[in-house]
């Protein structure tokens, strides 16, 4: 159930922390039935996930959110929606249909193919993609239908579509289109720029960034304060990435100081996210392993289109002086390390903030959500046991359209 204020709102998102109003997720659906333990790993999941199971854990999460007032757009109503447009459409199956993988006489028929059906349809082969057993009759004397297995793709399934934190990032009233890393994402952005371009809801949007730029992923990027961004760089953003944002937050004027933040390029660090997400106006809730090493390089406008950075300095020191507060605080979660790395796997770190102080977690980290809440903080237990299979937690599946100003 949605409000009329809360349809009236207009996409816009300065903190970590104001008040959600209206969120991005994608249910997992028959992408995820794609994985298998042949393919898992170049698809970014550790496991192969009972996909049952998990749109339950997903549905309960959006529950939770709804349960707090918060407008949830799932990914496969906007896409249809988005779809319904012809230029859409078109755009949709060019971007889909890969020459170079089905040869030229199979793309042509597959894009004609995929012309002809509707927005529904449509969405569904862009997120979960097409075996070669699949496609439409007809080419039969192909060579390229011959050789392939009936189980290869035709058109890639995208299983991380799920973690909709990367794929798109709302800085200001403006987003920025993720531009991939790996190989299994890369065509997660042509996916949103549909969405972005073509819906009601966002297409009078402005861009931050261009999706074609160096790579920037949404968990890498934080907005600890209206104006002030922190971007991990490590396995997913690459330091030109970095640099491209700020030089875009700078030009628009969404933001006066952006932290490049190194992180371990290893998949357990994969973001930022994964080890640091904010829990109120002036805390974050962080690995205990980075946090004492954890060090950034400001980046500043020289105020003629240009990008200064400066550094490194101790990230914790650097971003409270960004944010225009005495000290950041980290919630002490006080483990020891071997539970602080089993928690911090299992995106104990990766909370997505409601309203300041009160988050949203997975239940498994035991230990975080205790030291979490004995440091006030309100934590809204949702079950991941299949949707973690993926590597993401709360942060990683919700991408916030709206939030109240902090
Ligand atoms: N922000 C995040 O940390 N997102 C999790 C992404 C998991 C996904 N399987 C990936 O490897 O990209």
């Amino acid at each position: 159930m949605t409000t009329d204020v809360q349809v009236q709102a207009q996409p816009r998102v300065d903190s970590e922390v104001g008040t959600l109003r209206s969120v991005l997720l994608h249910r997992p659906g028959a992408e995820l039935k794609r994985l298998t333990p042949r393919n898992n790993d170049k698809l970014l999941f550790d496991g192969i996930p009972w996909v049952d199971r998990a749109q339950e854990e997903h549905d309960a999460f959006a529950e939770v959110l709804r349960g707090r007032g918060v407008e949830v757009m799932l990914l496969a109503d906007v896409l249809g929606k988005a779809l319904e447009d012809g230029r859409a459409r078109t755009t949709g199956v060019l971007t889909a249909v890969d020459e170079r993988r089905l040869g030229y006489e199979l793309a042509d028929s597959l894009r004609s193919h995929l012309s002809s059906v509707d927005a529904k349809t449509l969405a569904h082969v862009l997120t979960a993609g097409m075996t070669f057993e699949e496609l439409p009759v007809a080419e039969g004397a192909s060579l390229v239908r011959r050789m392939h297995s009936p189980y290869d793709f035709a058109i890639d399934p995208l299983p991380n579509l799920l973690f909709s934190r990367d794929s798109s990032v709302w800085i200001g009233d403006r987003v920025a289109i993720a531009s991939l890393a790996m190989p299994a994402r890369v065509r997660e952005t042509s996916v949103l720029d549909l969405v972005y371009a073509y819906h009601p809801r966002f297409r009078l949007s402005g861009r931050a960034y261009g999706a074609h730029s160096a790579p920037v992923e949404g968990g890498d990027v934080l907005l600890l304060a209206p104006g002030v961004l922190a971007i991990g760089v490590g396995e997913r953003t690459t330091p030109a990435g970095a640099e491209s944002l700020a030089r875009s937050a700078f030009n628009d004027g969404l933001a006066h100081t952006v932290l490049a933040v190194p992180i371990a390029q290893d998949r357990a660090t994969m973001h930022l996210d994964t080890v640091c997400t904010m829990v109120d106006r002036d805390a974050v809730v962080m690995y205990p392993a980075v946090r004492d090493t954890l060090v950034a390089y400001p980046m500043r406008s020289d105020d003629s289109g240009g990008v200064i950075a400066s550094g490194p300095v101790p990230f914790l020191a650097a971003a409270a002086e960004a944010m225009g507060i005495e000290r950041l605080r980290v919630i002490d979660t006080g483990l020891d390390s071997v539970t602080a790395e089993r928690e911090q796997w299992d995106d104990g770190n990766n909370t997505l903030a409601l309203a300041p102080g009160v988050v949203v977690a997975y239940e498994r980290n035991v230990e975080t959500n205790a030291r979490l809440e004995d440091a006030g903080v309100e934590v809204l237990r949702i079950s991941g046991s299949e949707l973690g299979s993926g590597r993401g937690g709360p942060r990683c599946m919700s991408c916030p359209i709206n939030r109240d100003s902090a």
